[in-house]
């Protein structure tokens, strides 16, 4: 370093600096132990208004239930991350920096002492950092929560919440475990029609909101392959085989998840292609999800791994997202399902991944052909997830702003 530079570093130490100036900024880390990764948000705030000033994002992969048997190499996977955020945030600020953990459907779907000694051993993680640790600061996250958190997120950071202008935008969230749909339903009929646990009222920035939201357990991406090859849910028999139309005809293949290994191939003799894998996943949803009728017009943001699949198949730019229509995923899932040897080189689950996710939405929640789908990962350079949503909930609940 230049003295020159020296001088200019103290003059903008933290005690010297213009008070207002440091005071105005502060931090909340929220964690995202997600079924297939865990991600660590951490977040800037500035005081004077809402308003999120910046986001330092990183994820780490497999999420905490593939650590099911091994409690502390899971939490080990949080500390890593954590020790990025002991960079990020300045010192005089650590002790003013809540640090919190939800886990969603990955550790729902684990057995409750599992999910219990993977929690403690991050809330140990959490203790011996330097940041504050509120009360519930690690725990499961309610699936009604999910959806709501993440219809905040997008609203807030499209300008719907601030503004008179109330016209919010639905969301669809793919999980690998379980998936959420949320939006504010603008008539009495949907009120009228829809099951009493589907709709959640709640107060945020001083207005009430009356959301249609649920979480549908066990029909993430991942979890509907196994629903898809008959795997989900039951006790599988070691060197047992499943086998589906909407995998490669000549594959023969393993696969672990939820600490699960599960022996998987095409159907050699049988059928391939979209027609018979469509009715194979046609199994898994048709009947199982709420339809409401308002939503047939309407377009919603989408993201998770209805992103992922969209840009891995370039429906959509891989880094600015894009928009699209229900009709894209099908004609992409017919092209890739009928054509399995051009699209050896992706997963051997793209077929099926792309022919649920035409399924979940024609046949699963009722969409049209023409839906109108935002597809997209970030809003304003800050992730589209619960997170945000969940971090403005804990600020507010340590009276700390909002
Ligand atoms: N860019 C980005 N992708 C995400 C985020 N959360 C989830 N995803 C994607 O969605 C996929 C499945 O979501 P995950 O949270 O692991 O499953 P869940 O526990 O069932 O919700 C992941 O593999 C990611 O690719 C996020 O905050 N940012
Ligand atoms: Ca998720």
């Amino acid at each position: 370093h230049s003295n020159r530079e020296m001088w200019f570093q103290d003059f903008l130490s933290p005690n010297t600096c213009p008070i207002n100036a440091k005071a105005n900024t502060f931090y909340g880390i929220m964690f995202d132990a997600g079924s297939t990764g865990t991600r660590i948000h951490i977040y800037t705030f500035v005081q004077k208004s809402p308003e999120v000033e910046g986001e330092i994002f990183e994820s780490v992969k497999p999420g905490l239930s593939a650590y099911a048997d091994q409690p502390e190499k899971g939490a080990e996977t949080v500390k890593a991350l954590l020790d990025m955020a002991v960079d990020a945030v300045p010192p005089h600020l650590w002790k003013k920096t809540p640090v919190v953990l939800k886990a969603t459907a990955g550790l729902r779907l684990l057995s409750e002492e599992k999910a219990q000694a993977l929690l403690s051993e991050v809330k140990e993680v959490f203790e011996e950092s330097p940041f504050l640790v509120p009360e519930d600061s690690v725990g499961i996250m309610d699936g009604s929560h999910e959806g709501i958190l993440a219809w905040i997120t997008v609203n807030f950071l499209t300008g719907q919440l601030s503004g008179q202008n109330q016209q919010t935008v639905g969301i669809l969230d793919l999980g690998g475990a379980s998936t959420q749909i949320t939006f504010l339903p603008r008539f009495e009929e949907t009120l009228k029609e829809t099951p009493e646990d589907f709709l959640t009222s709640f107060e945020m920035f001083n207005s009430t909101y009356k959301l249609y939201t649920h979480s549908y357990l066990g029909f993430g991406l991942k979890a509907a392959r196994l629903a898809t090859l008959g795997a989900l849910n039951m006790e599988v028999v070691d060197g047992q085989m499943f086998r589906s139309s909407c995998l490669p005809k000549h594959l023969e293949a393993e696969w672990h998840f939820g600490g699960v290994k599960y022996q998987y191939g095409g159907n050699k003799e049988g059928e391939t292609g979209f027609k018979p894998c469509y009715l194979e996943v046609l199994k898994v949803v048709k009947g199982k999800l709420h339809q409401p009728d308002e939503i047939r017009g309407s377009s919603f943001y989408a993201f998770s791994y209805y992103y992922d699949r969209a840009a891995d198949t370039n429906l959509i730019d891989y880094e600015r997202g894009g928009v699209l229509e229900v009709r894209n995923f099908e004609r992409k899932a017919k092209e890739v399902c009928d054509n399995m040897e051009r699209y050896n080189s992706a997963s051997p689950f793209l077929c099926m991944d792309l022919t649920y996710i035409t399924a979940l939405l024609k046949e699963g929640f009722g969409f049209r052909d023409n839906t109108i789908l935002k597809l997209t990962k970030k809003v304003n350079n800050i992730e589209t997830s619960w997170t945000l949503g969940a971090t403005f909930y804990l600020l507010q609940s340590l009276g700390m702003t909002y």
